[in-house]
C-alpha cells in the first residue's frame, strides 16, 4: 500500500494511517481502496484496538482529494464516489473491534467525518476540526452527519454542521466529541501509552463491550440516514455554488 501505512504494535493496537501529508492526508479513490484492505486485516490480525490517525503534525485528514474531486461534475458521478467511501465509514462504525481516531492534526470536511466514524477520538492539543462542507455549497456525503448525532448531542451536532466552522481541541473536548487530550511530544506514542491501560483487561472484555456499543446502535436505520445524507449532498454537488467554491480552493493564491 503507497498512501495508507498500517502497523501493528505488540501492544495490541494496529494502526492505520493515511500516509499523503504534502496534500494534508487528503482522501483520493487509492486511499479508500487501501483503507478497505488495511481494515481487513486489522479486522483479522491479533489487535484488539485499531487507531485511525494521518501522517505527519499538520493534518489529520484535509477531506475528499479535491486536485481529483473537481472532475467529478454530475450529481450520478458524485453518488459513485460518495458511495464508495460512505459504505467504509460505514463498516468502520460498526467494527467489531474499538476504533479510535488519533487526532494529530486538522480535521475538515470529510476528515471530520473520518474522525466521528470512530467510536473515540482523541485529540493533540493544537488540533481543528470542522465540517466545512456548508462553506463548499454541499453537506458531509460520507456519513459524517448521520453518524455525529450518534456521537453528540442533537443540538451540538447541528450547530456544528451548520455553522461549518473550525473548533479547537478545547471546544471539542467541552462538547464531547473528544474525550481525551494527549499533551505529550510524541502524539502518537502518548496516544498508545494512554490506550495500554485499557489492555488491563483481557481482549475478550474489549471486544465485549464494544459490543455493548453496538446494541445501542440501530444498524439499519443509521444505513438508511446515511443513504439519505449522500443522495442530498450528491444533489448540491452538482450546483454552480460547489464547482465555485472547489474551483476557488484550487485556484487560491
Ligand atoms: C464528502 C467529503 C467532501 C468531498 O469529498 O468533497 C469533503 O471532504 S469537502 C472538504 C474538502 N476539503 C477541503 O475543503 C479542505 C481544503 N484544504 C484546506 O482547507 C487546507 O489545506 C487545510 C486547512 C486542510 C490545511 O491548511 P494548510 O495551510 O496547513 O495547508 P495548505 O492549504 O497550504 O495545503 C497544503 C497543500 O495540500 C493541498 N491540499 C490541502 N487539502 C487538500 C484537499 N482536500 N484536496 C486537495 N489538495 C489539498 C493544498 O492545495 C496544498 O497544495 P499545494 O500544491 O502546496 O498548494
Amino acid at each position: 500500500m503507497e498512501s495508507v501505512q498500517i502497523k501493528n504494535y505488540g501492544t495490541g493496537v494496529t494502526l492505520i494511517q493515511i500516509d499523503r501529508k504534502e496534500i494534508r492526508n487528503a482522501i483520493n479513490e487509492q486511499v479508500m481502496d487501501e483503507l478497505n484492505q488495511a481494515l481487513t486485516l486489522a479486522e483479522r490480525d491479533a489487535s484488539c484496538i485499531v487507531v485511525i490517525s494521518g501522517s505527519g503534525e499538520r493534518a489529520f485528514c484535509s477531506g475528499g482529494d479535491l486536485s481529483v474531486f473537481q472532475y467529478l461534475k454530475t450529481e450520478k458521478q458524485a453518488k459513485e464516489m460518495l458511495l464508495k467511501m460512505g459504505a467504509i465509514l460505514e463498516r468502520l462504525a460498526f467494527f467489531p473491534k474499538v476504533t479510535v481516531a488519533a487526532l494529530n492534526g486538522t480535521a475538515v470536511g470529510g476528515g471530520s467525518e473520518l474522525a466521528t466514524a470512530c467510536d473515540l477520538r482523541i485529540a493533540a492539543p493544537h488540533v481543528k476540526l470542522g465540517f466545512v462542507q456548508g462553506e463548499l455549497g454541499i453537506t458531509t456525503g460520507w456519513g459524517g452527519s448521520s453518524l455525529l448525532f450518534e456521537r453528540v448531542t442533537n443540538q451540538i451536532a447541528l450547530d456544528m454542521l451548520l455553522s461549518a466552522r473550525m473548533y479547537s481541541t478545547d471546544e471539542l473536548y467541552k462538547q464531547g466529541f473528544v474525550h481525551k487530550v494527549i499533551y505529550n511530544a510524541s502524539f502518537l506514542e502518548g496516544v498508545i501509552e494512554y490506550l495500554e491501560s485499557y489492555f488491563l483487561q483481557n481482549k475478550g472484555v474489549l471486544q465485549a463491550y464494544k459490543a455493548r456499543l453496538l446494541d445501542q446502535l440501530d444498524r439499519p436505520n443509521i444505513h438508511r440516514n446515511i443513504q439519505n445524507e449522500i443522495k442530498d449532498c450528491a444533489k448540491l454537488w452538482e450546483t454552480d455554488v460547489h464547482h465555485e467554491a472547489v474551483r476557488a480552493f484550487l485556484n487560491r493564491s
